[in-house]
């Protein structure tokens, strides 16, 4: 429990040693030492492009009217039909989770990476790392919810029930949007059914304010190695994505949900669409709470492309075994590349 960053940052002045990246891996070029406020500098770079579900599909479309085009969405959707008070309840329940005394954050604290409901710190392999993430983890399944809801934390004594609707609201919208993605890709009506989104995850990330943001990261690099994710961040600035060979700024839209491409979807796409790749940094004024559902297959599901994507061409992807990809995909820590290597096909 005393690893947990909220347990100690406040009490700190400067960053400990174990915190503080070599500077090429810092997340402000040390030429450029932006101050904090150009953070938001940043974000005016962002291609923002604000999606209502129906021009979604629209644009889902865009993907069937070219075959080389290489579809990148990390992007916001607004008028998903989550209503305002769930994502303000949701919020503010797990806020209040990481508020609670030490206590009763030690009920779900564990350092077990086989928890499946667990509150942990940085990243599953704290022992190992040289350098730690200044972040705060709470993750557990949520899919079927009667099967885990039993394990989720008690306390707030409302998480269970308002985290419960949410997640099912959440899994609802990822669900239509995988359709339309389906859709637009040609693939046959209900392809994405529960063999490929059987799992759901909920991945609370909470980074309390930091005094040296320029030296710190919340998140390393990573792309998402589930199927689709659905992020919701407050108002509080802090993931980045890597766009062009640059971290830009993806800026806060409070009631709106960014969501991004898992590698699952990159292969089952074969190529079409691509897994974004993105990371968080720190801030020195107030915690950021971001809460992210992570659509899974089901562990023993194998993955490959889609048949009638390839009926006409050549899998860029050999199949595999869900389960086995994350094995690997913990090992590779965050190399996209080796990572995703590693599942083509050589010609
Ligand atoms: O906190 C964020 O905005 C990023 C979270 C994220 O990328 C993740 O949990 O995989
Ligand atoms: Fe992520």
């Amino acid at each position: 429990m005393e690893n947990l960053v909220s347990s100690w940052s406040k009490t700190v002045q400067i960053s400990p040693e174990n915190y503080v990246f070599p500077a090429g891996e810092r997340p402000v070029p040390t030429r450029f030492p932006f101050a904090e406020t150009s953070h938001s500098l940043m974000c005016l770079n962002v291609k923002m492009i604000k999606l209502e579900l129906k021009q979604f599909k629209k644009y889902i479309l865009l993907v069937k009217s070219s075959d080389s085009f290489r579809f990148i969405l990390y992007d916001q959707v607004i008028n998903h039909g989550v209503s305002q008070d769930l994502i303000d309840d949701t919020m503010k329940v797990i806020k209040d989770f990481f508020e609670m005394p030490n206590e009763e954050k030690a009920k779900v604290y564990s350092m077990d990476p086989n928890k499946s409901c667990r509150l942990y710190t940085s990243s599953y392999n704290y022992a190992n790392e040289e350098i730690h993430f200044w972040r705060d983890h709470l993750r557990h399944p949520c899919h079927p919810l009667d099967k885990w809801i039993h394990i989720w934390p008690e306390n707030p004594t409302r998480y269970r029930d308002v985290v419960g609707k949410y997640t099912n609201e959440v899994r609802k919208l990822s669900l239509r949007m995988l359709e339309m993605i389906g859709e637009g890709l040609g693939l046959e009506c209900g392809y994405f059914g529960e063999e490929l989104t059987g799992d759901q995850l909920l991945a609370i990330n909470h980074y309390p304010p930091c005094p040296d943001p320029d030296l710190t990261l919340g998140l390393p690099k990573h792309a998402d190695p589930n199927v689709i994710t659905v992020l919701l961040q407050e108002d509080v600035y802090g993931l980045q994505v890597f766009k062009n060979g640059q971290w830009l700024g993806v800026k806060p839209m409070p009631h709106a949900f960014v969501v991004n491409i898992g590698h699952q979807l990159q292969i089952i796409s074969n190529g079409k669409l691509r897994s974004a790749e993105h990371r968080a940094v720190t801030n020195s004024r107030e915690a950021r709470t971001s809460i992210v559902s992570f659509i899974n297959p089901c562990h023993d599901s194998i993955i490959e492309p889609a048949k009638s994507l390839i009926d006409t061409g050549i899998p860029l992807y050999r199949p595999f075994k869900f389960k086995n990809f994350l094995k690997f995909y913990e090992e590779k820590k965050g190399d996209t590349e080796a990572l995703m290597e590693a599942y083509k096909i050589k010609p």
